[in-house]
């Protein structure tokens, strides 16, 4: 496992690597044409088994989530821009629980990110960005029970940003304090 932050980001810290989390170095085959790489390999042994690819474009201080979701593995790749991607471990029974990653992309150095179910995730966007992502439930499936979040700046979670004011959807402006989303993941979460 690699939890990695550019040497130009001094300010950043890259928190711990988390368990099932995966930050494959692609291989681009330049010539002169231009490049070819392989974005994802079945045979690669991340988590992930994909039913969805989407192309997501992103304005300069775009923050997308922080989400989680109780189902599904999720598939991170920047093709174009400068981001930051943040993970935070929610997993009951993780050994790495409580701890989050933080890891700095430029779509100049091409890598890919698959992390399991159970992880609050978020991305925030330096630049005007494209990245791909892929999930292992299409969103038609998991989007109306499994799409849960909390505020990307809840200093529980502890993950150091460096940013202050970023452009967030709506429903990401209403989204509850991490402890909020937890208690009700424990209490939504059948006993044993
Ligand atoms: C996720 C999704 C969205 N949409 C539509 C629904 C909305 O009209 C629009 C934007 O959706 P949303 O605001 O949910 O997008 P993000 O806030 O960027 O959410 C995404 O980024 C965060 C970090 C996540 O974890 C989500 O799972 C992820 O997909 O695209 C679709 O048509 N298909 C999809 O799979």
């Amino acid at each position: 496992m690699i939890v990695e932050i550019h040497p130009s980001s001094p300010g950043l810290s890259a928190g711990q690597p988390l368990a099932g989390v995966d930050c494959k170095s692609l291989t681009e085959h330049q010539d002169q044409r231009g490049s070819f790489t392989e974005v994802f390999q079945q045979y690669w042994s991340t988590c992930l088994t994909p039913t969805q690819w989407s192309l997501v474009r992103s304005e300069p201080n775009v923050f997308r989530g922080m989400h989680l979701h109780q189902r599904h593995d999720e598939y991170f790749c920047l093709i174009e821009g400068h981001c930051l991607v943040g993970l935070y471990d929610a997993r009951p029974d993780s050994p790495t629980r409580n701890q989050w990653a933080l890891y700095e992309l430029f779509g100049t150095d091409l890598k890919a990110i698959v992390f399991p179910r159970g992880l609050l995730h978020g991305w925030y966007f330096f630049t005007p960005s494209v990245h791909l992502q892929a999930v292992s439930e299409s969103f038609v499936d998991y989007g109306h029970d499994d799409n849960h979040g909390c505020r990307w700046d809840d200093p529980d979670l502890g993950i150091t940003w460096g940013i202050t004011d970023p452009i967030l959807s709506d429903r990401a402006n209403s989204f509850p304090p991490l402890r909020h989303l937890l208690a009700d993941l424990a209490n939504a979460a059948p006993s044993s």
